[in-house]
C-alpha cells in the first residue's frame, strides 16, 4: 500500500501539473487595459501597491478604504500611472450599506466589474487568555471575513456580467497554519479559504476565476492598526516588499490561478501541512514565538 502511494506520488504530481495548464489555458486571452478593477483596502500596503500596480496597465480602478485623504493620495499617484479611470470611496467593509452604495455607483457607472480585490484586513497578536475582550476576535471576523465575504455577495451579479472575471482575496500564510497569538486571524484567515474554494466551484459554470493568495511576511503597516490591549508585534522587517507582493498577485490574476503561495517556504508548508501536521505546528510556534516580541 505505502509502496504504491509513494511510486504514485509523480503520477499525481504530474496530473496536477496538467490540470494547472489546462485552467491557465482557459483564464487565457484576459488582457487588463481598460479592466474595472475593484481594491478594498487601498489605501495603504499591499492594496496600495496592488493599485499602483493595475493602474500602470491602463485599467479603470475603484478604489475603497476607510481613510478618504490617503486614498485621495493614491488615486493621484494611479493616475500619474496611467490609470484610464480613477474612484474612490470611503468604505467600511464592516458596514453593509456602505458596500451596497458603492456596488450601485459601479452598476451606474461601469455596469460590471472585470476583478475583484478583497484585501482589507486586520491583525491581533495576543494569546486568547490575554485579551480581555472577546469583541476583538468578533471584530477580525467581522473585517477579514465577513468584509470580504459580503463584499463579494454583493458584486457577484456584476463580476457575471464581466466574461472571464477574476476575484482575488488576500488570505495569508497564517491562513493555512495556525500560529499562537494570531487565533481570531488566523481563524477569520481559514474561514476565507473554505469559503472561497467552495465560491470558485459555484462559479465555474460562468467562466469567473477565484485566486487565494497566501502571503508570508510583508512590509506595510499593518502592525500599526492590530487590534489588542498590548499586542505583540510580528517582526516582518525581513518579509517581501508590497510591491513585491503586487506583482506576484497581479501575474497571477492574470493567470487565473487557483492560489498563490509566495515563498519557498511557504510552498515546503503547503506541501507538508497535510502529511506531516506535527512537524509542521512545531516550526509555526518556533518561527512565531521567535518573531513576536512583547511590546
Ligand atoms: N503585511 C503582512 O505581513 C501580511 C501577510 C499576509 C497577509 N496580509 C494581508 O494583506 C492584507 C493587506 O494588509 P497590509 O499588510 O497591506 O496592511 P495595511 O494595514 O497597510 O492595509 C490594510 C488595509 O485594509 C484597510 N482596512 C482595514 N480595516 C478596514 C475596514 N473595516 N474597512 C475597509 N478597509 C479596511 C486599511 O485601511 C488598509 O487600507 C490584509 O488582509 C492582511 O491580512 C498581510
Amino acid at each position: 500500500m505505502f509502496f504504491c502511494f509513494v511510486a504514485g506520488l509523480p503520477l499525481l504530481y504530474i496530473n496536477n501539473f496538467y490540470l494547472k495548464f489546462i485552467h491557465r489555458k482557459l483564464a487565457r486571452n484576459w488582457n487588463p487595459v481598460g479592466k474595472v478593477v475593484v481594491i478594498t483596502g487601498a489605501s495603504s500596503g499591499i492594496g496600495e501597491s496592488l493599485a499602483h500596480q493595475f493602474a500602470r496597465c491602463g485599467c479603470i480602478l475603484v478604489l475603497c478604504a476607510r481613510r478618504e485623504a490617503l486614498l485621495a493620495a493614491v488615486s493621484e499617484v494611479c493616475k500619474s500611472y496611467g490609470a484610464k479611470d480613477v474612484i474612490t470611496a470611503t468604505v467600511d467593509v464592516t458596514k453593509e450599506s456602505e458596500i451596497t452604495t458603492l456596488i450601485r455607483k459601479i452598476e451606474n457607472e461601469y455596469n460590471r466589474i472585470d476583478c475583484l480585490i478583497l484585501n482589507a484586513g486586520i491583525s491581533m497578536g495576543e494569546r486568547l487568555d490575554e485579551i480581555n475582550d472577546f469583541g476583538i476576535i468578533r471584530q477580525m471576523m467581522e473585517v477579514n471575513y465577513f468584509g470580504s465575504t459580503n463584499f463579494v455577495y454583493q458584486a457577484l451579479p456584476l463580476l457575471k456580467r464581466s466574461p472571464k472575471s477574476r476575484i482575488v482575496v488576500v488570505s495569508s500564510a497564517s491562513g493555512i497554519v495556525g500560529v499562537p497569538f494570531r487565533t481570531g486571524y488566523c481563524g477569520s484567515k481559514f474561514a476565507l479559504r473554505g469559503f472561497f474554494t467552495a465560491l470558485a466551484c459555484e462559479l465555474s459554470e460562468y467562466d469567473i476565476y477565484v485566486t487565494i493568495a497566501y502571503p508570508g511576511p510583508v512590509k506595510t503597516k499593518i502592525n500599526d492598526a492590530r487590534l489588542g490591549t498590548n499586542p505583540r508585534e510580528l517582526d516582518i522587517s525581513n518579509g517581501i516588499t508590497s510591491e513585491k507582493c503586487a506583482q506576484i498577485i497581479y501575474e497571477a490574476t492574470l493567470n487565473g490561478d487557483k492560489d498563490i503561495m509566495f515563498e519557498n517556504l511557504g510552498r515546503f508548508v503547503r506541501l507538508t501541512e497535510g502529511p506531516f501536521p506535527y512537524l509542521v505546528g512545531w516550526f509555526a510556534d518556533q518561527t512565531q514565538k521567535r518573531l513576536c516580541e512583547k511590546k
